[in-house]
């Protein structure tokens, strides 16, 4: 009976087909005439495709890859400071307007379309609502306040120490050093002690963890990506029972997937560990410190534990690493840049022996090397997207343009580091930018260096990145005096696709060096 009522149905649809195609071309054009002539965004210029739908943004970022920052540079010089890029959002490149959207006072909500990328709703990148991420990050901010650093200085000092044993092995063997894996693994180390009860040494792998960080890296983005788009395509393939999933996909998915499972498993051990952890460790173990902490239960679920220890692994690594690569690279490429930071090092400790790690605390304090990471943080945008905001209550003005309430709005911390009329050929790199000229355009620079974000939702790391970046850079051009650069060349820095954060050509090796 009810295989007859299918066919039925079957055929009826067959038959109606023309209408029915013709009645949702119909509703399509519809929406498509009300988006832009008469959405409440109908005044904001942009391209008309993009107006409909966020297919257009799908074209440039999923089929050609992460191009969609490019197009977004075009549409600016086409339509101006604010361009229409999709049905309910806009796109802002005006650096004077930064702080009207990004202010620590904004209770502004994360778009959540855009901030589907990683899959982690639990996570306090992934919250969408600003009231449940101040509870979220509440847990956090007090593990990555400065205080909570320097706690956790024989941490860094030991990767440090770590880092520095592994280039004298390589000096020894004449072998050249991939220095973006290394710092990965060393950021990576640290970020994992801290926040899981079995954290990973990377450090140790014989070739920088080159595999592990494929994985981490750049897979991890490209999925996110597509899953912004194809929401549903994540849950789909994260419901299939485990033989089937190894069976399609391919195991560069399957490896990313293991990665999330052992986020899982670190999240387990920390819920069925009992009362507080017992302290086999001198600093706390951020899991655990959310799992015991004041919490709802509701907010100690395993997934919310699970999808934070990801995020926070995730924001910790790369962005260091790539900081600090491309700042390397500039001292490496600029011999007076690198005599001028080696003889601060030399003149600040003369008398430390060769063998010592000076503490990032210490490092911290030197003018040059701060201009240099500075310099990196600006030049290199580690976190480049745009950084979409709600203002779910109150319309926002730009110029002659009313936005009303619910307008998802974003600038990009690129947009703003790049602006000539603040940083001078804004495409150089020039630390001197950060120590010449009067207070006053000392403290612009400063006001407009958003690496890391300015509003609540701003990076919760940026106190440890700075003292693993003054730690690194500065034992390594202590330490080792002749380091050259390897078939290296400013293209591996040149963004040629943008996921959240840039990438270089997709056969770059990164920066790489012979140390002598
Ligand atoms: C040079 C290094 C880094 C840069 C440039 C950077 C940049 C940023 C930026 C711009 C954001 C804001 C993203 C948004 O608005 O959607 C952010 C968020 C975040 N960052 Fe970083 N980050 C760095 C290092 C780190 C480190 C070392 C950690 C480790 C704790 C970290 C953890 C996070 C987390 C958890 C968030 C989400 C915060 C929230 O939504 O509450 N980042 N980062």
């Amino acid at each position: 009976m009810a295989i007859i009522n299918v066919t039925a149905l079957y055929s009826r649809l067959v038959s109606n087909l023309p209408d029915t195609s013709l009645a949702l071309l119909f509703c399509f054009a519809c929406v498509a005439v009300y988006r832009i002539y008469f959405s409440p965004l109908a005044h904001v210029p942009g391209p008309k495709l993009a107006a409909v739908t966020t297919l257009y943004e799908f074209y440039y970022s999923c089929i050609r890859l992460g191009q969609f920052v490019f197009r977004l540079d075009e549409l600016h010089k086409q339509y101006g400071p604010i361009v229409r890029i999709g049905p309910n959002e806009v796109h802002i490149k005006d650096a004077q307007f930064f702080d009207k959207i990004y202010n620590v006072t904004n209770k502004f909500d994360k778009d959540g379309w855009f901030y589907r990328f990683l899959n982690t709703p639990y996570a306090s990148f992934g919250t969408i609502k600003a009231e449940d991420h101040r509870l979220r990050r509440s847990a956090l901010n007090r593990h990555f306040s400065p205080a909570s650093i320097i706690r956790l200085d024989p941490v860094i000092t030991q990767a440090v120490s770590t880092l520095c044993r592994r280039f004298e092995e390589h000096r020894r063997e004449k072998r050249v050093v991939d220095l973006t894996n290394a710092f990965r693994c060393v950021s990576g180390d640290i970020i994992t002690e801290y926040v899981m009860p079995d954290p990973i040494t990377l450090l140790e792998h014989k070739d920088f963890a080159a595999d592990y960080h494929s994985v981490f890296v750049r897979r991890f983005a490209i999925i996110g990506t597509f899953h912004r788009h194809l929401g549903w395509l994540l849950p789909v393939i994260l419901s299939l029972p485990g033989w089937l999933l190894s069976l399609i996909s391919p195991p560069a998915v399957l490896q990313v997937f293991s990665r999330i499972k052992w986020m899982d498993e670190q999240a387990q051990m920390v819920m069925q560990s009992g009362g507080p952890p017992k302290q086999k460790k001198d600093h706390p173990i951020v899991l655990s410190s959310i799992y015991h902490s004041d919490l709802p239960a509701n907010e100690k679920t395993l997934i919310r534990l699970s999808q934070e220890a990801l995020i926070i692994i995730t924001a910790a690594t790369d962005t260091t690493a790539q900081t600090l690569s491309l700042a390397t690279y500039h001292l490496l490429a600029k011999p007076h840049l690198l005599i001028r930071l080696q003889t601060e090092l030399q003149s600040s400790f003369p008398a430390a022996a060769d063998d010592t790690i000076i503490s990032y605390r210490d490092l911290e304090k030197l003018p040059f090397l701060t201009a240099c990471l500075k310099e990196s943080l600006r030049l290199g945008s580690a976190a480049s997207s745009r950084l979409p905001r709600i203002n779910p209550n109150s319309p926002i003005t730009y110029g002659d343009h009313t936005l009303p309430a619910g307008t998802v709005i974003g600038m990009s911390p690129r947009d703003i580091h790049y602006d000539p009329s603040i940083y001078p050929d804004p495409r150089s790199f020039n630390p001197d930018r950060w120590l010449e000229g009067s207070d006053r355009a000392r403290k612009v620079n400063e006001h407009f260096l958003v690496a890391f974000g300015k509003d609540a939702r701003s990076c919760l790391g940026n106190n440890l990145a700075m003292a693993e970046m003054c730690a690194i850079l500065g034992n390594m051009f202590r330490k080792f005096e002749a380091i050259e650069l390897f078939e290296t060349t400013e293209e591996d820095f040149e963004m040629a696709y943008e996921l959240m954060a840039p990438y270089a050509k997709s056969d770059s090796k990164g920066l790489r060096v012979l140390i002598k």
